[in-house]
């Protein structure tokens, strides 16, 4: 790598953060300007000590220590208010900074699909969107200022100091190498330990987030004391790593701190020397040793910076790699965004999971379902039912074939006008902390109470909604809790049937629903969605059989298809599903 690619590679990340530092610009120009008026001031303090030594002490004017008091105080009392000032300034800079990666974060989250949240956990998205935003923002309010004034304290001192007595300076600034190279070795070995605190921690918040989520399976089969030894283990390990840290810091801050006393040191025996050998005057003497701190606290800051940078850095890392995460699904569309009719075909359709490409879950799947007719769905569990649906929304592409909406290739669509108009409800119900009214018209913003209320009786849901005590307007927790899961698939259907979709996808939605309730919502779905072209993916005959076409489906194949009655006639899956299900409940034959 030569010094220009090094050079880069060292400022990628500063020059990644000015994208977002720049929009305060001008809080960044006046913060500069007060670090150097601040960085000016500083010299004032202790050139006027030397002064009040020479000049009052030693030659007893008198009459100018008042006014050199006044000085002091004065210029301190600036420099105070002058450092709160860039102080808000630079964490005004951060917060700014920080609300647009935060919005550029969650905007890409919103633009990532199934593939990403199969494979990232959530516990390290929110490590990302908490722990090492905040790096940055540390990064842009403290750090930056700090390093600032570190390099400007330390100059001006050697400035000033040069002006009063060359040697002596020298003595000083010869031990500063010295510390350079400390520094330097301290902050290589903590690149990687504060990587790995990075990564602990995004464990550890993956750990208790997947926790939290599944509390109810740890209580139900009392776990609590794994759950504890397992967070234990991942705690002790962030301990541990947080201890390499400090254990870096342990061997290195000493000798730097021995250095910085070293200095004191120096500036005695010399400076010292100088005085009694006349070439130097006792003020000039406090004046240097006035300016030591300006020496002192730049080089002890030093290492404590460099961590803080390291930490930006590892920081940095994990937030542009989630930036530049790149959706398998993009909207590419070569037409324009239109009504659908509602014509679904599958054209020798074959589909495998990205991390399991060389095991096909659906294999030359073909049919066409017209606008207005209902396809069923039967399968044994794990047969390829739902990734089937998946490939119609576009949560994922085939790998061979085409699925075709109205006779064009769902990759032509504009992603938005298909999720738009089809509307799948899902296995895995999700309902937001919100309430019912809200919950349900996510979908339909401007869906009317009667219209809502009216969708919510074809799914069964009113009823039930109505007698609860504040009706639509009760807030349900996350993931519904405090309903059954029979009145979370009712919540769900209505909020699907509100969006009055072109294309309804029914995935399992009533098999939490007893029979006769599951009948009667099915009837009343019939009355209201000739229009639409439905799925219904279910293990119930009771919901298949009156569907337009029913194909069965077994390890990604299409084994049988036809219509409840060529089905039955056929003799095979579907006609023994349907015999044991008669069999068990003496309501399928009523409904014939
Ligand atoms: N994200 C994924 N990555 C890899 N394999 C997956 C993924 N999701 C599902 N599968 C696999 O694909 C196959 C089909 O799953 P799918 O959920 O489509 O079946 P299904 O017929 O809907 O089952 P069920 O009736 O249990 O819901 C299964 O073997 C499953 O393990």
């Amino acid at each position: 790598m030569d010094a220009v690619q090094l050079w880069r590679k060292l400022m990628n990340p500063y020059t990644w953060v000015w994208q977002y530092a720049r929009k305060s610009r001008g809080l960044i120009i006046w913060a500069v300007v007060l670090i150097l008026v601040n960085a000016a001031g500083i010299v004032v303090v202790p050139i006027l000590s030397g002064m009040i030594v020479d000049q009052v002490i030693d030659e007893g004017h008198t009459d100018r220590l008042v006014p050199m008091l006044l000085i002091m105080i004065g210029v301190t009392l600036g420099r105070t208010i002058v450092r709160y000032i860039y102080e808000v300034c630079c964490e005004q800079v951060g917060q700014n900074a920080l609300f647009d990666i935060r919005h550029d974060l969650f905007a890409k989250l919103q633009s990532l699909d199934f593939n990403f949240f199969n494979t990232v956990r959530t516990g390290d998205i929110m490590a990302r969107l908490t722990g090492d935003t905040d790096a940055i923002r540390h990064m842009i309010a403290w750090v930056s200022y700090n390093v600032v004034e570190c390099i400007l304290w330390f100059f001006t001192a050697v400035a000033v100091m040069a002006t009063i007595n060359v040697p002596l300076m020298l003595a000083l600034v010869v031990v500063t190498p010295l510390i350079g190279w400390l520094t330097f070795k301290m902050s290589n070995e903590a690149h990687p330990v504060f990587f790995e605190i990075r990564q602990s921690f995004a464990r550890l918040n993956a750990m208790v987030e997947e926790n939290i989520s599944g509390n109810r399976v740890v209580k139900a089969f009392a776990r609590e004391p794994f759950e504890i030894e397992k967070f234990e283990h991942l705690n002790d390990d962030y301990k541990q790593q947080n201890m390499n840290s400090a254990a870096v810091s342990r061997r290195y801050l000493p000798p730097l701190d021995f250095l910085a006393s070293f200095l004191s040191v120096i500036v005695l025996l010399i400076g010292g020397a100088f005085v009694i050998g006349g070439q130097m005057s006792l003020g000039d003497l406090v004046t240097f040793n006035g300016f030591l701190w300006m020496l002192n606290q730049p080089m002890r800051m030093s290492g404590w910076l460099v961590n803080d940078i390291q930490r930006f850095s590892a920081a940095t890392v994990k937030i542009r790699s989630m930036l530049g995460a790149k959706p398998a699904i993009v909207s590419t569309p070569t037409v324009a965004a239109k009504q659908l009719q509602g014509k679904v075909q599958f054209d020798h359709v074959s589909f495998a999971y990205p991390d399991a490409p060389d095991t096909n879950v659906l294999t030359d799947i073909n049919f066409t379902v017209e606008p207005g007719q209902t396809l069923g769905i039967l399968g044994e569990t794990g047969a390829g039912k739902s990734t089937l649906m998946n490939l119609i929304t576009r949560f994922y592409d085939p790998t061979e074939g085409h699925v075709k909406l109205d006779g064009i290739d769902a990759r032509d669509w504009p992603v938005a006008t298909l999720r738009d108009q089809i509307t799948i409800v899902m296995q895995d119900l999700f309902l937001f902390s919100d309430t019912i009214q809200d919950n349900i018209s996510y979908g339909n913003h401007t869906a009317t109470p009667p219209f809502i209320q009216e969708m919510a009786t074809v799914a069964d849901a009113n009823e039930f909604i109505a007698a609860m005590p504040e009706g639509y307007d009760t807030v349900v927790g996350e993931r519904g809790v405090g309903l059954s899961g029979g009145q979370k698939q009712r919540i769900s259907l209505t909020r699907a049937l509100v969006k009055d979709p072109k294309i309804l996808i029914l995935d399992d939605t009533t098999s939490a629903l007893d029979m006769e309730t599951e009948a009667a919502i099915q009837t009343r779905l019939g009355n209201i969605t000739n229009q639409k072209t439905v799925f219904v993916i279910a293990s119930r005959i009771s919901s298949l059989r009156h569907a337009d076409q029913i194909i069965v489906l077994r390890h990604g194949r299409i084994v049988e298809r036809g219509t409840h009655d060529q089905l039955v006639a056929a003799n095979g899956y579907y006609a023994e599903t349907y015999r044991r299900q008669l069999g068990n409940n003496a309501d399928l034959k009523g409904g014939e």
